[in-house]
């Protein structure tokens, strides 16, 4: 196995050199690779005391494997063919990458979009195992899927007992319930945060029920262990050192490429440990994610396997434990905790305050062009006649060195469902599946501009990016996309149905970024195609 990071950028190269040679000079590599918690300063100390467990899972996390291998072996037996993981941010997009790396299906819920859950929950529930999958025992969206599942297996005559799995860490509200209920539970190793949990019970359990190599995975991650006390040759540091010194030079918009990789969609796993571990106190990186560079002087390319002006090369389970270990070293850099994320809790309060009410305050449109309503205020104050100017004042209302950030809590896998003609060849198709996609608008708007356009689906990067959006630089411009519900799903034993749940969501956000003067508009869709459609029409226009 090769595990390297290389420089295709002298500049780069060099400011990596300087600032590796001092943290090495600090004693930094070695205190880190032993579980010094002292490194992110007194604040961060309590916090980093109980979040470096992450350091020792390639060896740790093997006693896990009889255990995770009895269970694939009864799924097997039982013919459970359809695993479904019900999991937010660190609790699902390490298994999301593991998975579609190994080609191995894995049905995905991190959503409360009706239409999304929906769909899983008609997709072979007889043969269904569902991982409920949360850290702290206390994610909204993780225990309405729960409940959801537990209510859709006692409704077949299924046990639920036989087919609900828990991960969580030890003393959770989770672990209680499922104990009550009878469920199989795997405890995760306490001292490790979500976003650094890919090597963990979190990253194991779904990823090897749904077929992937797990013990592959540790070796892999263990092979890069003993580079990271090194403090030369230890390309944890150089990434680390990277990324830090960039930033700290301004280039912190970290374009992140996977071009021709075999490895398959880690940024999105990236994304969530950069932006909510650096994006905090008004500083932090911005993860760009299925996006070309600008070429803008605030921009790093790093690429995964592929070329960039850092690159890393590795197996996957090299580069989980490269990039967490690099983060923590970039966090040292930028003099940030890395391991806490202090404005992730804002919006959740704010949707549970919500939700306390008889009605959504959803407030009055604007705007209203075909199926789309337009809420908010937009900067500069007037109401364009229709929506391409609403995207255009959108776009002219990035700072200079802001960024855009789309946000659509819609159906992530809509798209697949339109009706493509008999016999249309594969290009034929994913045009189709292209000119339904919400997130094709990301593209269409970052042609029009050379500031960062970012994409994440809601409430998923509430887990992820949200962090960045609130705590870090405050000079982003917030474009939210929410739909009708046409059938909506009770979320049982609560007063809310997945829709209204979605919903608040969405408003909790928009206040708590309002809240801070950043300007945010939410499109309706009145009807999600045809409002997909106008959309996109819409932003070609502009
Ligand atoms: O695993 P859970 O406790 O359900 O948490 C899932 C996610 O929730 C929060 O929003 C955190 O900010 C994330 O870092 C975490 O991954």
């Amino acid at each position: 196995m090769s595990v390297s990071v290389t420089f295709g950028d002298e500049r780069l190269a060099e400011q990596a050199a300087e600032t590796a040679r001092r943290l090495a000079a600090e004693g930094v590599p070695q205190a880190l690779a032993g579980g010094d918690p002292t490194l992110w300063g007194p604040q961060a100390q309590q916090e980093a005391a109980v979040r470096l467990g992450w350091l020792t899972l390639p060896t740790t996390s093997r006693a896990l494997l009889g255990e995770i291998g009895e269970l694939v072996a009864r799924a097997r037996a039982e013919g459970l063919d359809h695993v479904v993981l019900a999991g937010m941010g660190g609790s699902s997009l390490a298994p999301e990458v593991i998975t579609t790396t190994a080609d191995v299906p894995l049905t995905v819920l991190d959503t409360t979009d009706p239409v999304q859950v929906g769909r899983a929950l008609e997709d072979r529930l007889e043969s269904t195992i569902v991982v409920v999958a949360s850290k702290s025992g206390g994610t909204v969206e993780t225990d309405s899927h729960r409940r959801i599942y537990e209510q859709a297996f006692r409704a077949a005559g299924i046990d639920p007992a036989s087919r609900i799995v828990v991960v969580t860490d030890p003393g959770s509200p989770l672990e209680q319930a499922a104990r009550e209920a009878g469920y199989q539970v795997f405890l995760a190793d306490p001292d490790v945060g979500g976003r650094y949990s890919a090597l963990s019970a979190f990253g194991l359990v779904p990823s090897a029920l749904a077929g992937a190599d797990v013990a592959r995975l540790l070796d892999d991650a263990a092979e890069v262990l003993p580079l990271l006390a090194r403090a030369e040759g230890n390309p944890g540091l150089d990434l680390g050192a990277a990324l830090g010194a960039a930033a700290l030079a301004g280039r912190d918009k970290l374009v992140l490429e996977d071009g021709l990789s075999e490895i398959n969609g880690l940024p999105d796993w990236i994304e969530q440990l950069i932006a909510e571990s650096t994006g905090k106190s008004g500083k932090g990186i911005l993860p760009i994610v299925g996006a070309d560079p600008n070429d803008t002087d605030d921009e790093l390319i790093a690429g995964i396997d592929t070329d960039g002006a850092v690159a890393v090369h590795g197996p996957l389970g090299a580069q989980f434990l490269l990039w967490e270990y690099a983060t923590a070293i970039a966090g040292r850099v930028l003099g940030i905790d890395p391991f806490n994320q202090p404005n992730v809790a804002e919006s959740k309060e704010n949707t549970g305050a919500l939700l306390d009410r008889p009605e959504l305050p959803v407030g009055t449109p604007i705007l209203v062009d075909g199926p789309v309503e337009v809420y908010g205020e937009l900067p500069g104050g007037q109401t364009p006649k229709d929506l391409s100017g609403v995207l255009t004042q959108l776009l002219e209302a990035i700072p200079e060195r802001g960024y855009l950030a789309v946000m659509a809590y819609l159906d992530r896998e809509g798209a697949f469902d339109v009706p493509t003609a008999e016999g249309a060849s594969f290009d034929e198709m994913t045009e189709a599946w292209s000119a339904a996609d919400p997130a094709t608008l990301r593209g269409l708007l970052a042609i029009r501009t050379d500031r960062p356009v970012t994409f994440g689906w809601g409430p998923r990067f509430l887990h992820s990016t949200g962090q960045y959006h609130k705590g870090g630089p405050q000079d982003g411009v917030f474009l939210q996309i929410t739909g009708a519900v046409e059938t909506d799903i009770e979320v049982p034993g609560k007063p809310y149905t997945l829709g209204r749940l979605q919903l608040a969501q969405a408003l909790g956000d928009q206040g708590a970024l309002a809240g801070r003067g950043r300007p945010i508009v939410r499109l309706h869709l009145t009807d999600r195609a045809a409002g997909v459609a106008r959309l996109l029409e819409a932003a070609r226009e502009v």
